[in-house]
């Protein structure tokens, strides 16, 4: 270990951030009603730049009439690179009621994009006296966002999460493909005239929550476009999980259940979490690092990852 300590994340659950155009008043009530961890108000890509102003100002409104309950209630402003976003900023820090939690940053490129977030944020804030300190959250969904997502994830005190946007990100990397998240038809292995599938969106991931871990931010998975496929979006969400991403993005009501199944901890595994913890009390007792569990090696970065799960699941259950 580091003589620097890993950060720990926020403790909030944030297994589900159901997304939800602010032009379309209807959903906000089912969304209030969902399972989902995180509400994200959207008035970016989801909302034609005609809509933007009405948009904004029902989500205002939502903050002020909806009962959102204990959800982590966030919304995505637009980019930094639209005559927008500081118009989304202001309003919103001036006029939503204090059950707005966070902003989402999209299409973050660089530190300065969060620093310029932060500054109008800041003098708001103090402004208006506003109670509440707003938290961010970033998408990682360009080039410049992955190349530079390490100092992003430690650009701000106010950052607590951190997503993939699988869609923007594809477009900006030039990928060859429309799909958003999952497996890519050609992006395959052959060995022996047989295809081994890989995961394209795997290395990004990877970096993501290396810079979240080091700088105590949630990993979050983005999402997933084909609200048809389950499977394909357990598929993905399961390999997010083990990871060490924390969660996902329903663009559907119906991947809540999916989401919360995949990144809540099953019983199975935090019985054996428990064990290994219990394993390891026993050996440490006997005057041992090391044990064996179930015919494999236990020992002390097994009392780690099992803590993991353990917390993880505490965390859930409130
Ligand atoms: C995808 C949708 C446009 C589908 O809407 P709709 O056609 O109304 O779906 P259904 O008829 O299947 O709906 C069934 C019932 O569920 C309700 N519903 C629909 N959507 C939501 C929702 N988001 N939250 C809560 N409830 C919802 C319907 O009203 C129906 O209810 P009922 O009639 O009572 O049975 C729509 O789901 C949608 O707009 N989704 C969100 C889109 C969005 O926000 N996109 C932005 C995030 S993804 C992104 O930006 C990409 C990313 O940045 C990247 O780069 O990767
Ligand atoms: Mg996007």
């Amino acid at each position: 270990m580091s003589f620097r300590i890993q950060p720990t994340p926020v403790a909030r659950p944030n297994r589900c951030q159901l997304f939800g155009p602010g032009s379309r008043t209807a959903l906000f009530e089912k969304m209030a009603a969902s399972d989902a961890d995180v509400i994200n108000l959207d008035l970016e890509d989801s909302v034609a730049p005609s809509d933007k102003d009405s948009a904004r100002a029902n989500i205002i409104a939502a903050t002020h009439d909806v009962d959102w309950g204990k959800k982590h209630l966030s919304v995505r402003i637009n980019g930094l690179d639209t005559p927008f976003w500081y118009r989304d900023v202001v309003e919103l820090l001036e006029q939503a009621s204090d059950r707005l939690d966070q902003i989402m940053i999209p299409k973050v490129g660089c530190a300065a994009d969060v620093y310029a977030v932060d500054a109008l944020v800041s003098s708001i804030e103090a402004a208006k006296g506003r109670k509440k300190r707003i938290s961010f959250e970033v998408i990682i969904e360009s080039a410049a966002g992955i190349a530079h997502v390490e100092e992003i994830a430690a650009s701000s005190p106010r950052l607590q999460a951190m997503s993939l946007g699988a869609a923007d990100f594809a477009a900006s990397m030039g990928m060859s493909t429309t799909g958003i998240g999952g497996t890519q038809e050609n992006y395959y292995m052959l060995r022996e005239g047989a295809q081994y599938w890989s995961d394209p969106w795997h290395w990004a991931q990877s970096a993501i929550v290396a810079a979240c871990r080091t700088h105590g931010v949630l990993p979050v998975d983005g999402p997933f476009g084909d609200f048809s496929d389950d499977e394909g979006f357990r598929a993905q969400a399961r390999r997010s999980a083990t990871l060490g991403m924390v969660g996902k993005w329903a663009i559907h009501p119906k991947q809540v259940a999916l989401a919360n199944e995949v990144f809540t901890p099953s019983d199975a595994a935090v019985a054996e979490a428990r064990e290994i913890l219990a394993a390891m009390e026993a050996a440490k007792a006997r005057g041992e690092g090391a044990t064996v569990y179930k015919g494999r090696l236990v020992d002390i970065a097994s009392i780690k990852q099992a803590e993991v799960i353990v917390r993880q699941s505490e965390m859930i259950a409130g």
